[in-house]
């Protein structure tokens, strides 16, 4: 089996929610050490790792190549042999692909360096609550602070060999949302002296999903999604909390300061009507991820002459990612590597085709020495 698919089923069977990536970046710095060292400068930040392959140009710049190393609260569904081993966690947003290909590319790049230096940033958090922000402010990063940027994300909807990219707007602005509403619990045959939680909050699902059809603009897009809710205890309990956990999204900032308006407004709406009080917290912003137009354009123009490569133009996601803020900083572009699987993102069954490892590795590889 190759080298790089194992370490991605190694890494599988590993996963860890953000800053607690502790046997990811343990496994990550063991492999690391097995490289060739003279060109290597290696600095751990967090649960993070950097590297920087020194290049051997006279003038080099610094070129950046970003993983995300978290995995998610999900139980793992797919009967694989190499399954997750951390119960009611998963790498089901294929960040055990994108650090095997990091290392794919740095292995080659650390035995025949390019004429400018690579840094690899192994980023912890990315699925909340947020590490690209912190790794940018970090002195680790102003040190070798990059004159461009470029990272993947895996698209199940697309088969191995494919990828997809376009210039400006990839990915949305996202807002994550809490809130917690407190009324008075008591027994389920005395309604009438309790302010029952749950009825508030199926009451305030409900009107949440009104935000997006009557509030926002049919021309733009925006969603809002309740993704957990948590109340009660038992059946003849009435409950005297809910609490709501969601995102927001949208690929314009003015719709999202929509978007909490509406949510704040709603929710006092609620507090009067059921007598109880509401919380609103709107957590972890993620800033839209914005490709470079001519960054894009070259790798566009690299990868179509590429051979057993399909590149293709995509339309932008409601998906977020918080690599937008390496972005915002440092030009560079993000795109979609195909790895064709029945089960999307987020789910519990996703299985990319491991086919896909292997030519990625080579295809960045050679992008990287192609500049
Ligand atoms: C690519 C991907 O699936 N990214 C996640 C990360 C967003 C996390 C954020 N804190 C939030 O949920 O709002 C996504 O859900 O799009």
């Amino acid at each position: 089996m190759n080298k790089f698919i194992e370490i991605r089923r190694d890494l599988h069977k590993i996963p860890e929610v953000g800053y607690q990536e502790y046997k990811t970046q343990s496994y990550l710095l063991q492999y690391i050490d097995t490289l060739p060292q003279e060109n290597l400068s290696v600095k751990t930040w967090e649960t993070g790792i950097f590297v920087l392959v020194n290049g051997k140009g006279n003038n080099p710049k610094t070129l950046a190549y970003r993983t995300d190393i978290d995995g998610l609260p999900i139980a793992e569904q797919t009967g694989l042999s190499f399954s997750s081993e951390h119960q009611g966690f998963m790498h089901a947003c294929g960040h055990d692909f994108h650090m095997s290909i990091a290392l794919g590319v740095l292995t080659a790049l650390a035995s025949q360096p390019i004429d400018h230096h690579v840094l690899f940033i192994f980023q912890p958090a990315e699925e909340g609550p947020g590490g690209a922000a912190r790794m940018l402010q970090s002195d680790e990063m102003k040190a070798w602070m990059p004159d461009e940027i470029m990272g993947l994300h895996i698209a199940p909807e697309y088969q191995a060999g494919v990828l997809a990219v376009k210039k400006g707007l990839l990915f949305a602005n996202t807002s994550e949302l809490k809130i917690v509403l407190t009324g008075k619990g008591g027994h389920a045959a005395y309604p009438h002296k309790t302010k029952d939680m749950i009825v508030a909050g199926a009451h305030l699902i409900t009107q949440l999903q009104s935000i997006v059809s009557r509030s926002i603009d049919p021309l733009n897009s925006a969603v809002v999604t309740v993704g957990k809710l948590e109340a009660g205890t038992i059946g003849n309990i009435i409950a005297e909390t809910a609490e709501l956990n969601g995102t927001m999204r949208s690929l314009d900032p003015e719709v999202m300061e929509t978007l909490k308006t509406r949510v704040k407004a709603i929710s006092n709406g609620i507090a009067l009507a059921f007598d109880c009080e509401v919380k609103v917290e709107f957590n972890q912003p993620y800033y839209m991820v914005y490709n470079d137009h001519q960054l894009t354009e070259d790798f566009m123009s690299f990868a179509s002459g590429y051979n057993g490569i399909d590149c293709i133009e995509c339309e932008k996601a409601m998906t977020g990612e918080d690599f937008g803020y390496f972005l915002k900083e440092i030009p560079g572009f993000m795109f979609w590597l195909g790895v064709g699987s029945e089960y999307g993102l987020h789910h519990a069954k996703l299985n990319p085709d491991e086919k896909a490892i292997e030519p990625a590795i080579t295809f960045i590889t050679d992008y990287l020495r192609s500049k």
